[in-house]
């Protein structure tokens, strides 16, 4: 969507993987989904340094509604949960140089029984930039996955109306893929800055596992829709939560990076495990995420459960760009895997060279030639990614 918005994959806090539809404040009052909870997780986004390497929306995610409408049919939030209201959550958030996201859904309720917009979309749009929202995710429950071309196109029109810009997050491919209907991406990639493809991420190592052989087997299709602007989101970053082991984190990390995927964290700020923390804070993968080319990588090598992903990054020389390369390994069988691969088998072809850094650990390969082959070892479940830059001296090496 060319709204001048999601130049680059927009990063955040989105509740939802973490904090599901928890509407029970009496009991537990520190995990509900509550003003107090995007406030305080708004207030560590800043002081944890998150906020310093790039994350800036704080979104609410389903649940944050009240069962029914005000007198004037107006969305509203659930009273005792927010009892302040969105435009003062809202207000908090940009008082700490934030970005506000919410929820809806293009249908008569949410996934999880709220009101949703259908019957309201002008009307709901407006509310929403009353209350100077920054991001609107719309999801696709309850209604018919025929009607959303025209039900998305329909509501981005009306947040476009208002004048206030907002980004745009869509449901409305994977509804229609679950539908069995082929997805109009020339549309979507109009409609909307970013769009869920596949199914919800849970937490867990093989839910992971399924988003990523989704996005390489399916690449053909997909890929191609990234580019400033308009981003697949393969879901929220779970990294700190319980179902991911330390080296499946960085996995997590590194893929979502070469996809050009949105950073939306979903994880409890106050409690995340240092090395966890520092994942999420790897200013060096954050930049390949980040790239401003806006190319989403792919995976260009599955054997035997070594996988290889690349993604052409800036800078370029001579008409030869820089890439982010992955070397994934999705075996369980005990020790790590060497893998051993010419830089000109990987489409690595310019005669200058390319210096080699590992962006997760202070290794350094030098400079290599097309023709040198670079040896790696990944642990089972673990990712080694690597940063190949395009060498710009005009002397050409004499490597040969
Ligand atoms: O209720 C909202 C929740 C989150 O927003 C996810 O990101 C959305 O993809 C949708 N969603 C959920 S749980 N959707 C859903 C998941 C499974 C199901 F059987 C019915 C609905």
């Amino acid at each position: 969507l060319e709204n001048g918005l999601a130049r680059t994959p927009p990063m955040g806090w989105l509740s939802w993987e973490r904090f599901r539809c928890n509407t029970d404040c009496k009991n537990d009052p520190d995990n509900c989904i509550s003003e107090k909870l995007f406030r305080t997780m708004t207030d560590l986004v800043i002081s944890e340094g998150y906020a310093a390497v790039g994350y800036e929306y704080i979104n609410v995610d389903d649940c944050w509604l009240d069962f029914s409408r005000s007198y004037n049919g107006r969305l509203q939030p659930d009273a005792k949960r927010f009892p302040r209201g969105m435009a003062d959550l809202s207000e908090y958030i940009h008082s700490r140089g934030l970005k506000f996201g919410i929820y809806e859904d293009y249908g008569n309720f949410t996934c999880a029984g709220y009101p949703g917009i259908l019957g309201s979309l002008e009307l709901d749009a407006f509310t929403f930039a009353e209350w100077n929202v920054d991001f609107v995710k719309v999801d696709g429950c309850y209604s018919l996955p025929k009607d959303m071309d025209q039900g998305y196109s329909e509501f981005g029109y009306y947040l476009n109306k208002t004048g206030r810009p907002m980004v745009y997050s869509c449901s409305w491919p994977v509804y229609q893929t679950y539908a069995g209907l082929q997805p109009n991406y020339s549309a979507i990639t109009q409609r909307c800055n970013l769009w869920r493809n596949f199914d919800d991420i849970q937490d867990s190592w093989a839910s992971v596992e399924s988003i990523i052989d989704y996005y390489g087997d399916n690449q053909e299709i997909i890929a191609a829709n990234a580019a400033p602007g308009h981003w697949n989101d393969p879901d929220m970053l779970i990294i700190g939560n319980f179902g991911l082991s330390y080296e499946q984190c960085k996995v997590q990390m590194a893929i979502w990076a070469i996809l050009a995927a949105p950073l939306l964290m979903s994880t409890d700020l106050r409690t995340i495990r240092p090395e966890y923390k520092a994942i999420l804070q790897n200013k060096k993968i954050i930049a390949i995420d980040q790239d401003k080319l806006g190319i989403q990588g792919r995976r260009i090598y599955k054997h035997k459960g070594i996988e290889i992903w690349a993604r052409p990054v800036t800078p370029i020389f001579e008409n030869y760009f820089s890439y982010a390369l992955a070397f994934v390994n999705r075996r369980t069988d005990g020790t790590p895997s060497d893998v051993a691969v010419a830089l000109h088998e990987m489409g690595l072809l310019s005669p200058t060279g390319y210096r080699i850094q590992d962006l997760y650990e202070d290794v350094d390969y030098g400079v290599l030639s097309p023709q040198t082959k670079i040896k790696v070892k990944v642990n089972p479940t673990g990712v080694v990614i690597l940063k190949a830059e395009v060498q710009q001296n005009l002397i050409k090496q004499n490597f040969y």
